[in-house]
């Protein structure tokens, strides 16, 4: 049941006791209630019974009740019916294909399932057939080719945002080759997936677990998984000359964000603390990058990317928005007859050009990247941060963890847009080309040897692409968002009112 779902027809309703304590308790369809009363006589035991319940910041807990009722005919009834309204549930998955990464995080990956996760699969009847990786790419690659789809009602990965990224590609790249549709044209309407996708948290960020559940916390999201919750989630496609290059779903930085994940792979023996290495490395080389930046903005679309109100479960922004809001795209360029279109196009000098297609919410910045960006709306807010100062970088940066806004400065734009291109300076036409080319050289070797000596003040020329959390081999890109390309057991971020009222909502 999801605290979107309308109240349901009464099934049941009897005065039951659990211990010492009476309770009026209810069943309709998927939902069991009960509330205190007071009552007497001899009651007869059911068996133990399983529910989720919700504890602090979003996490969700497996607890165990056992009812007991005054006549054994009785306590058959709601045994019987609690039965069939759990079978009746068609969402909830019976068979799940899982991929663990050993590599990922803190390499817990495996401990992490067999521990915490394992145990709840199989207390909830989910046969399971688990895939422990040996190599990168070898679940996108076993999903593109292999796995017997039809056999599964899932995709479940252990491990973070890569491991994430891996069952995405392989899932988008078979139901487009199912569809014969051409994966290298950026303007090809994408067919979406019809198998969800779960994300057991045990990376180094799981910043798309966290932006889509509220927490980084394994049993939450196998709880999420086994009651069935559905979110659909947009995609960007990325394409270097009609080649297709990645999908992505959260953050595709480049310049400081790119510079942070190129830094930090070489120092992945650390663990997730890498990041926070390279970050304020990063931050103290203060590199910028010039570019041209070109896009499409969202239209006809309610919500904007300084807007208070935040994605959350049931989002209406995401239903008014949905469900194929990037066909705008399409439609904006044929509406204006070959010219430009609505194409809006802005040349500087940048420390950071992400652009986040969710909130990109993570432990390190709770309220994330884009606050207000929503997972199912088809766009993704562009963010623009122009050279400045290290001390107003930083407090752009600095911003992301607290309640002050980090688009609030003079060097920071946002925009909602369904595409967007962008072009490096030195790639830009082959008279800049010539221009630059011994200024260009001498940075690209100097670049090299100064990247470890910031204070020379010699840049390198170009950035690269971090393309949720792995390194793109192009800089000149163009971007399309897929509206609700695919599909998470996951139902948003709860509100806490949501739930206040629904305290013991869901049977296992
Ligand atoms: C001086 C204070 C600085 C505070 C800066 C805080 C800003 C943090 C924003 C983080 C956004 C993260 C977006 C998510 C990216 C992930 O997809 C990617 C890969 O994740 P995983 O596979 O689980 O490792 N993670 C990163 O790129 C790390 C970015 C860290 C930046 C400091
Ligand atoms: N068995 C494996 N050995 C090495 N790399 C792997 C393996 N399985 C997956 N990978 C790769 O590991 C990288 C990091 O995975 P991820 O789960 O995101 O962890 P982290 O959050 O620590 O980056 C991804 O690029 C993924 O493709
Ligand atoms: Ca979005």
């Amino acid at each position: 049941m999801t605290p979107m779902d309308k109240p349901n027809r009464l099934l049941l309703l009897s005065e039951l006791r659990v211990r010492d304590t009476a309770y009026n308790v209810s069943l309709s369809r998927s939902l069991l209630t009960w509330k205190r009363r007071a009552s007497s006589p001899v009651y007869h035991p059911f068996r133990p019974m399983s529910y989720v319940e919700r504890c602090q910041q979003h996490r969700w807990r497996c607890a165990a009740v056992t009812f007991t009722c005054p006549d054994g005919g009785l306590c058959q009834s709601w045994v019987g019916a609690i039965a069939e309204q759990l079978a009746a549930i068609t969402s909830r998955p019976r068979r799940l294909l899982i991929y663990i990464n050993p590599y990922g995080g803190k390499r817990q990956g495996g401990r992490v399932y067999e521990q915490k996760v394992a145990p709840l699969f199989a207390q909830a009847a989910i046969s399971t057939h688990v895939i422990v990786t040996e190599h990168a790419n070898h679940a996108r690659d076993h999903l593109r080719t292999d796995a017997e789809l039809k056999k599964y009602d899932g995709v479940v990965c252990v491990g973070g945002d890569g491991m994430f990224s891996e069952i995405v590609h392989g899932l988008i790249w078979r139901t487009q080759m199912d569809s014969s549709l051409d994966p290298n044209s950026p303007d090809e309407t994408l067919t979406s997936c019809s198998l969800r996708i779960g994300i057991i948290p045990a990376g180094s960020t799981d910043c798309i677990c966290f932006a889509t559940v509220g927490t980084n916390d394994p049993v939450t999201s196998a709880l999420h998984i086994i009651v069935g919750d559905s979110q659909p989630m947009d995609v960007c496609s990325i394409h270097h000359n009609n080649t297709f290059l990645r999908y992505s779903v959260s953050l595709l930085g480049y310049g400081f964000y790119g510079d942070v994940l190129t830094d930090s792979e070489r120092k992945r023996w650390m663990g997730p603390v890498r990041y926070d290495f390279s970050g304020l490395k990063m931050f103290l080389t203060h590199h910028y990058y010039e570019g041209t930046v070109s896009y499409l903005p969202a239209r006809g679309v309610v919500g904007t990317p300084r807007d208070a109100a935040r994605c959350r479960s049931g989002c209406v922004v995401c239903q008014h928005n949905g469900p194929k809001p990037s066909e705008r795209a399409e439609k904006y360029e044929t509406d204006d007859c070959g010219n430009d279109g609505d194409w809006r196009t802005i040349r500087g000098k940048f420390l950071a050009i992400n652009a986040a297609s969710m909130s990109c919410a993570c432990p390190r910045s709770p309220k994330g990247l884009s606050p207000a960006a929503h997972l199912a709306d088809g766009t993704t807010d562009l963010i623009l941060v122009r050279k400045c100062s290290r001390f107003d970088f930083l407090r752009h940066l600095l911003r992301h963890t607290n309640k002050e806004d980090q688009f609030d400065l003079n060097f920071v734009e946002v925009h909602r847009v369904v595409r967007f291109r962008f072009m490096p300076r030195h790639c830009q036409s082959d008279s800049d080309l010539e221009l630059d080319l011994l200024e260009n050289g001498k940075r690209q070797i100097f670049g090299q040897i100064c990247r470890d000596h910031p204070a020379c003040g010699c840049a390198p020329a170009y950035s690269s692409w971090n393309c949720d959390g792995e390194i793109l081999t192009h800089t000149a890109i163009d971007v399309r968002v897929h509206c609700r390309l695919i599909k998470l057991f996951a139902r948003g971020i709860e509100e806490p009112q949501v739930f206040e009222d629904l305290t013991n909502p869901c049977a296992i």
